[in-house]
């Protein structure tokens, strides 16, 4: 030990945690809570209906109640949370859309404007819209890494602010024009394989785009050699801001007994470093969504997540995660409100009918 003042862990004067301490963070989160799971289970196992009828609507309502802690669980207080972010990389023509446009959507989500407003409204989720530093992009990665370790520790951070106990649920989502781009380069060094693998169209590009996508995400994982040592050192050399705030925002809501809904490619792709560091960590997350983003479908594989339903979505902020909501209100209802056989005076399974002859 080396005295009282040992600053080997990167302590920031800000007070906010460094990378190294919410990687240490990670053995000590809290595990499944089997008793209000077990409670759960019991309950849906009297409910009016074949035993294991519901599908998985019933293992959503275990899941609610594992994470959250509670049997029954709730879902009056469910929230959508958009982190938007500016991407160095959005300068060499990886999407189909002007970098600008990440602060012209931010806008929007002000305004009402956008399909994410249109979901959290009809859901009654309470929306919130975190913009992340818009006038500085991250660096292009290509040139060296995106981030500086306090950037990355300060947008991490900052995620986990983002949650707060007593919340039921917390949807992800992101915006951040070149994003794919950066969610590719992060599962390239994530999970490896070839550039072309994690590569898709992201808000349209043609395959010319496709192509230069793919030689970005090459030059990018030449530029950043220690990408591939460390899940956190590939989250600050290729990520974004946005993407940091959602791996910071996962942990948060593990620690204050929040179960969490990812979206789409780039959402998935930021939750994947965490798996990468402890496949335990993402255990109270679902993905809500297949996207069409191509590299999606992978992605899930490699984190050995099966996702709600595949509706060929690829809008991104927080789309995907918001349409989860009512399939998550219909679990929960059944769960909380149906009968019980004998409430209902209905036989059970191999039950002896009554008055039958023997
Ligand atoms: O959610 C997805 O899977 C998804 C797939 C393609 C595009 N997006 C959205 O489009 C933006 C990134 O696309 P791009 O082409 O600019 O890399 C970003 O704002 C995402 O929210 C989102
Ligand atoms: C218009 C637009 C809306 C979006 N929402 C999330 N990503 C987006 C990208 C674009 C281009």
């Amino acid at each position: 030990m080396s005295g009282h003042h040992d600053h080997s862990h990167h302590h920031h004067d800000d007070g906010l945690p460094s990378l190294d301490e919410i990687r240490r963070v990670l053995p000590e989160l809290p595990g499944p809570d089997l008793e209000s799971a077990t409670a759960a289970l019991q309950r849906e196992q009297t409910l009016l209906k074949p035993a294991g009828a519901l599908g998985r609507l019933e293992e959503l309502v275990q899941w609610l109640a594992t994470w959250q802690a509670k049997a029954p669980p709730e879902l009056t207080h469910p929230r959508i949370v958009v982190f938007a972010g500016a991407h160095g990389i959005a300068a060499q023509g990886v999407s189909a859309y002007p970098p600008a446009v990440t602060g012209q959507m931010v806008q929007a989500f002000i305004n009402g404007h956008a399909a994410i407003n249109q979901l959290a409204e009809l859901h009654d989720a309470d929306l919130r819209v975190h913009e992340m530093d818009l006038d500085n992009p991250t660096q292009d990665f290509t040139q060296g890494p995106a981030m500086n370790e306090a950037a990355c520790a300060r947008a991490a951070a900052y995620g986990m602010m983002a949650v707060e106990p007593g919340l039921h649920l917390l949807c992800l989502g992101e915006m951040g024009i070149g994003n794919t781009t950066s969610a590719a380069a992060l599962c390239a060094a994530l999970f490896g394989g070839p550039a072309s693998d994690w590569v898709g169209p992201g808000t349209g590009v043609d395959a010319e785009g496709v192509k230069r996508k793919i030689a970005v995400v090459e030059a990018g994982l030449a530029a950043n050699p220690s990408a591939l040592t460390d899940p956190f050192e590939a989250l600050r050399c290729l990520g974004g801001q946005e993407l940091a705030a959602i791996m910071g925002a996962i942990i948060a809501s593990r620690l204050a007994r929040v179960p969490v809904v990812l979206d789409g490619f780039a959402c998935t792709a930021a939750a994947a470093v965490l798996y990468k560091a402890d496949p335990k960590a993402l255990d109270h997350c679902i993905v809500a969504h297949r996207s069409a983003e191509p590299g999606h479908t992978r992605l899930l594989a490699a984190i050995n997540k099966r996702p709600l339903f595949d509706f060929d979505m690829r809008l991104g902020e927080g789309s995907g995660a918001a349409l989860a909501i009512p399939v998550l209100k219909s679990a929960l209802a059944c769960h909380l409100n149906m009968a019980t056989f004998a409430e209902a005076g209905v036989a059970q399974k191999g039950e002896r009918p009554a008055g039958a002859m023997h």
